[in-house]
């Protein structure tokens, strides 16, 4: 009975000592290049009205949710995603607002998926997201944030994929063809199934230019150099103009110099129905999907009342992580540095005011009491293992300080260590 009291369901797991540490300092480093671009953090409550998500808002499908009532009767579900909730807010709280609205957010999300292969079911994600702003500097604006991110986290080796909501929907809403149909176009394009686009659209009759773009769209992927092709393939208004978008936020990304890190891939498919134009994705070695996803949704505020645009990204915090450490790449802790204090009850009134004044001075300081009958030794193997840099122990009127990296220790009185601080 016990032992099955330790277990957590499947799909959500606890993150403790080190890898809490790196999870930490990951945000802290994610969180700093969001304000670094004028975003200003929001909350939204971590459960929610199911409306909210519903298939209006073509977010994640509601046998995805996790639901529940309140006492109402309502139905709620655990956020599967956090943009609609901040959509929702932005109707309430801004409704009048016209300019540019730049907001960042971290919070828990949760998909009631059968968990493989250790996939979770609840996620940490950071975002931002940019409303009342139309311009292809926006979108832009999102890929950028979402490289310095993943540069802040330590990453050196990844690629954002950039896709169109506009240029498959062009295609689609052009084409005189069953919901059947285009389901299953919309099936082989996803996975990439070339063969099985040859063999449907072969007993199908339609335009040359809609066959010729369908039949090659596992290839219009590649560098900007791709766009051009697709160009060529088609007449269609709405394609040649989500290409032009395409190009011109090329040409923003050019300006930062961050050209390098970008693919176009036409053959991207939404995987939530609220986007309408840009599209990208976030990918490194380690992890097989995508560890940041963003793009425009012009419509999706509409649904709670307000017209705007809007674009943002998300970055999935646990996957960067997990990219990390599969790629050995070392978090550094420098900026947690911290230490341990060590008295005993005897010596409470020197204890309280020295930890205070290490405190001031900027030292992340535990103050430990030593239980009696326990050895110092336990406790500097303890805070060791916590990962303390510097243990100090207050005894009487004297302080040691143990060096946890060189094992080297040194004695003061309190009176000269006071003075050092
Ligand atoms: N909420 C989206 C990412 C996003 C944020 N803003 C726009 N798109 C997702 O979870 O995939």
């Amino acid at each position: 009975m016990k032992e099955k009291l330790l277990h957590t369901p499947e799909g959500v797991r606890d993150i403790y000592n080190s890898e809490c540490k790196r999870k930490s300092a990951v945000e802290k480093r994610i969180h700093h290049i969001l304000e670094l671009y004028g975003y200003q953090d929001i909350e939204t409550p971590t459960f929610e009205f199911f409306d909210i998500f519903n298939s209006d808002t073509g977010t994640v499908s509601s046998v995805e949710m996790f639901k529940f009532f309140d006492r109402n009767n309502n139905t709620l579900v655990l956020r599967p995603d956090m943009t609609p909730s901040i959509a929702r807010s932005v109707a309430k709280y801004y409704s009048a607002c016209e300019f540019p609205l730049r907001l960042s957010y971290r919070g828990n999300t949760f998909l009631n998926n059968r968990s493989y292969q250790g996939k979770l079911t609840e996620k940490t994600e950071m975002g931002a997201e940019l409303i009342n702003d139309d311009s292809p500097e926006a979108d832009a604006e999102g890929i950028i944030m979402m490289i310095d991110c993943f540069l802040a986290a330590g990453l050196t080796d990844f690629r954002i994929d950039i896709g169109q909501a506009e240029f498959y929907k062009g295609i689609m809403d052009a084409l005189e063809a069953s919901e059947e149909v285009k389901e299953q176009i919309h099936e082989y394009i996803e996975n990439k199934n070339a063969l099985g686009m040859e063999i449907l659209l072969s007993d199908l009759s339609m335009k040359d230019c809609y066959r010729n773009i369908l039949l090659e769209y596992n290839d219009l992927y590649g560098d900007v150099t791709m766009l051009e092709k697709a160009k060529k393939l088609t007449i269609n208004p709405r394609c040649q103009a989500a290409i032009a978008r395409l190009e011109e936020v090329y040409e923003v990304l050019k300006l930062y110099g961050y050209e390098k890190y970008v693919s176009f891939d036409l053959g991207m498919v939404n995987h939530f129905d609220y986007y309408t134009g840009i599209i990208f994705r976030g990918y490194t070695y380690g992890t097989g999907d995508a560890i940041g996803k963003g793009g425009r949704y012009d419509n999706l505020l509409a649904q709670f009342g307000k017209e705007a645009s809007a674009s943002g990204f998300t970055i999935l915090i646990d996957d960067v992580l997990s990219a990390l450490s599969r790629q050995n790449i070392s978090i550094s802790l420098k900026e947690y540095a911290y230490s341990l204090l060590l008295y005993k009850s005897e010596d409470r009134q020197n204890a309280i005011p020295l930890v205070v004044k290490l405190r001031d001075a900027g030292v992340r300081t535990e103050l430990v009491s030593i239980t009696e009958g326990k050895m110092l030794e336990e406790y500097l193997a303890f805070g060791k293992n916590q990962g303390a840099e510097g243990i100090l122990y207050l005894d009487g009127e004297n302080v040691t300080v143990y060096d946890m990296a060189s094992g080297e220790q040194e004695t003061k009185t309190l009176q000269e260590f006071r003075e050092e601080y």
